[in-house]
């Protein structure tokens, strides 16, 4: 089986860097392995794929099966670490325009508080057999919340008694006002545990339901975590890619990378690129430190940040995510009359010339003095998503704790809410 390599030929990291990073790093590893570090009891997810509970597993299982059986769409509420994972992964497995060629449809919800979104949303489904996910581990996300207010009442009306069987929820166990409606009017509800935060939830019911509901296969997806415990929990330095990457961002850092963006080839990863954001930027802003994470869609946008990238404040660098085996292909046809002149490119496949444009552009930006990290994903399928979730995850934990950093707290996310519920006479 190919593993998810790491390639650090032209990230200016030398080797001799790496060599002093390392006993950081690893004490890192350690304090994050053995629990000992700061907020451990957050560190639930580390395990979870080995000791999940298997009787809600096969709940999660049925639940899905029950929302394909009987909807043409699915309404996913949530936000942030609460919706982010299972639409990375919903669309980086289904592809491109999966709404239009998969069933169910899978719309967003209580992920901004746009009227506009929610009205349009309202009469994408009006036709629709839909049944809906709620995700939030409060339960009070404003967002979340507001809007299942109003999705509630439009199942209510449509579904009338039968409505409670098509809302299924994913929230706190014991607490929250999530739980408490869904015991009111008998949801079916799922927990998302303790000792797991929402930008490290994607592999619990949080992003095993919408998962599982849109069709994907979460066996493979639990198999690709189990593996990535087994092989990224090594102490191995040399041959632990969370550890280089750990390493060669913070050595980055410390030479004034202040940005690092993560690209991709494939639009249908655009996603995983949201949540890689959310998880860095709550995990590593804190105490006026850490890598400001942005993301950006190759080859698309080298026609607008391109420019930035190669010539603009050397404050970038570069973390290219590449599918080596793309879903799908088309091979360029000669033209008799070659008026467009682009017979030189006939017989070749896009995916090949996509390739091409990803090597020009590495070595351009290298040449812009532009440090360039690869990821090599050897297929975008549920089990290498596993493995590149936790990768991501590990990647994240240690580098806070490298920073002495909490990697798993938020305190910041508080303020704008503080005002806006004053503002809005709470
Ligand atoms: O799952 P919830 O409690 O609704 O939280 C959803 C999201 O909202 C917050 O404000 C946090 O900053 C995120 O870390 C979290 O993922």
């Amino acid at each position: 089986m190919k593993k998810i390599a790491l390639d650090l030929k032209g990230s200016f990291v030398t080797h001799e860097e790496l060599q002093n990073m390392k006993p950081q790093i690893m004490e890192a590893q350690k304090t994050l392995l053995n629990g000992s570090g700061i907020s451990s009891d957050m560190i639930g997810w580390v395990d979870y794929m080995n000791n999940y509970d298997e009787v809600e597993y096969e709940e999660i299982k049925a639940s899905a099966s029950y929302i394909i059986n009987n909807s043409d769409a699915i309404i996913l509420l949530g936000i942030g670490g609460s919706y982010l994972g299972a639409r990375a992964s919903i669309e980086a497995i289904r592809g491109d325009f999966h709404n239009e060629l998969c069933k169910p449809q899978v719309y967003y919800a209580g992920q901004n508080l746009s009227g506009a979104y929610l009205k349009n949303l309202l009469e994408v489904v009006k036709t629709k057999k839909v049944c809906i996910i709620v995700v939030s581990k409060s339960g009070t996300t404003l967002e979340t919340a507001l809007v299942f207010r109003i999705i509630r009442d439009m199942m209510d009306e449509k579904y009338k008694e039968q409505s409670k069987n098509r809302i299924f929820v994913v929230t706190d166990e014991k607490k929250g006002a999530l739980k408490s409606l869904s015991e009111l009017y008998g949801y079916k509800a799922f927990k998302i545990p303790d000792n797991i935060g929402g930008r490290y939830s994607v592999i619990t019911p949080v992003g095993l339901l919408p998962m599982a509901a849109a069709g994907l296969d979460t066996d493979k997806f639990i198999e690709g975590l189990r593996d990535a415990s087994n092989e990224y929990q090594t102490t191995d330095f040399e041959n632990n890619i969370c550890c280089l990457y750990a390493a060669a961002r913070n050595i980055l850092n410390k030479k004034g990378k202040e940005v690092e963006i993560l690209v991709g080839y494939e639009p249908s990863i655009i996603s995983i690129a949201e949540w890689w954001k959310q998880l860095f930027g709550e995990s590593e802003g804190k105490n006026e430190q850490g890598i400001f994470p942005a993301s950006l869609n190759f080859t698309t946008d080298l026609h607008s940040m391109g420019q930035f990238v190669q010539e603009g404040k050397k404050i970038i660098f570069e973390t290219t995510i590449v599918t080596e085996q793309p879903k799908g292909d088309i091979v360029v046809p000669a033209d008799s009359n070659d008026f467009d002149k682009l017979n030189y490119l006939s017989g070749r496949t896009f995916n090949d010339i996509n390739d091409k444009a990803f090597e020009g552009t590495f070595m351009a930006h290298n040449e812009g003095k532009v440090p360039g990290i690869v990821i090599k994903v050897p297929e975008m399928n549920e089990f290498y998503l596993g493995k590149l979730f936790y990768f991501f995850m590990m990647t994240c934990a240690i580098s806070g704790y490298t920073n002495n950093i909490d990697p798993f707290t938020q305190p910041g996310v508080e303020n704008y809410k503080k005002n806006m519920f004053r503002l809005l006479g709470k």
